[in-house]
């Protein structure tokens, strides 16, 4: 499981977006600035994934996939990396395993968007991520109310840190999460992928 080693240091507050990336747009750019601030985060990293296990369709080749992220999101605090690729994981949950036990002390959150928290609960050992670290929940167009009633929300309903206090949440212990709006960006990798945008050759 070897990896070239991330600039992480003990205590960092350190948001993990993982994603497709096909292609990198604005969304994930609004996203992850609205995350470092509404969060308190040092710094955040891409997980450009190599296939999410619930997608049928591949996606275009992983290095094409970095390479454009790159260009798209360039800020110091944000690393894009294929540390999944790497490592060997596709599954987040596995992926957790391997960086809560290299990098001791990192204080991660896993961030994501408003829809992937409406099926959070089908993926893979979904409890186990939940308990792992806290969860970074971002709003997206029309995803705001069935994300709140999705199966995980009500059931750890309980574990709900208010978005006023959502500084403390990297702070906090699993099982935590906090939904945070923030202006909506209407854009979407597949809606990129059908206006012929991102060309998978
Ligand atoms: N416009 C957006 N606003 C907020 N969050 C977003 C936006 N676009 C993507 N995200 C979030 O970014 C993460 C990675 O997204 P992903 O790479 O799947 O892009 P996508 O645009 O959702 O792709 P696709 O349309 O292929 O499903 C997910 O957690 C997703 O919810
Ligand atoms: O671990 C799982 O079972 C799982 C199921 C679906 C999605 N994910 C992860 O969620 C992130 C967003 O995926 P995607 O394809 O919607 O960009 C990405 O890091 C995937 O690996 C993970």
């Amino acid at each position: 499981m070897h990896h070239a080693r991330l600039p992480l240091r003990p205590g960092m507050a350190v948001g993990l977006l993982g994603g497709s990336f096909d292609p990198a747009h604005d969304g994930h750019v609004h996203l992850t600035k609205t995350a470092l601030t509404r969060f308190g985060l040092d710094r955040v990293i891409w997980l450009v994934s190599p296939g999410n296990p619930l997608k049928a369709k591949g996606p275009a080749p992983l290095s094409t996939r970095v390479t454009h992220a790159r260009d798209i999101m360039q800020d110091p605090r944000v690393l894009v990396s294929d540390f999944e690729a790497q490592v060997g994981t596709r599954y987040t949950a596995a992926t957790l395993d391997v960086l809560l036990s290299a990098y001791p002390g990192v204080r991660f959150v896993w961030l994501m968007g408003a829809d992937n928290l409406q099926q959070f609960h089908r993926w893979d050992r979904w409890e186990d991520i939940l308990n792992a670290v806290p969860l970074g929940v971002l709003a997206r167009p029309g995803w705001r109310q069935s994300a709140l009633h999705s199966r995980a929300a009500r059931q750890y309903r309980a574990c709900r840190i208010h978005a006023q206090a959502a500084r403390l949440l990297a702070h906090s212990s699993p099982p935590s999460w906090c939904f945070v709006n923030m202006p909506m960006t209407p854009v979407s990798s597949t809606q990129i992928r059908e206006n012929g945008g991102w060309t998978t050759a």
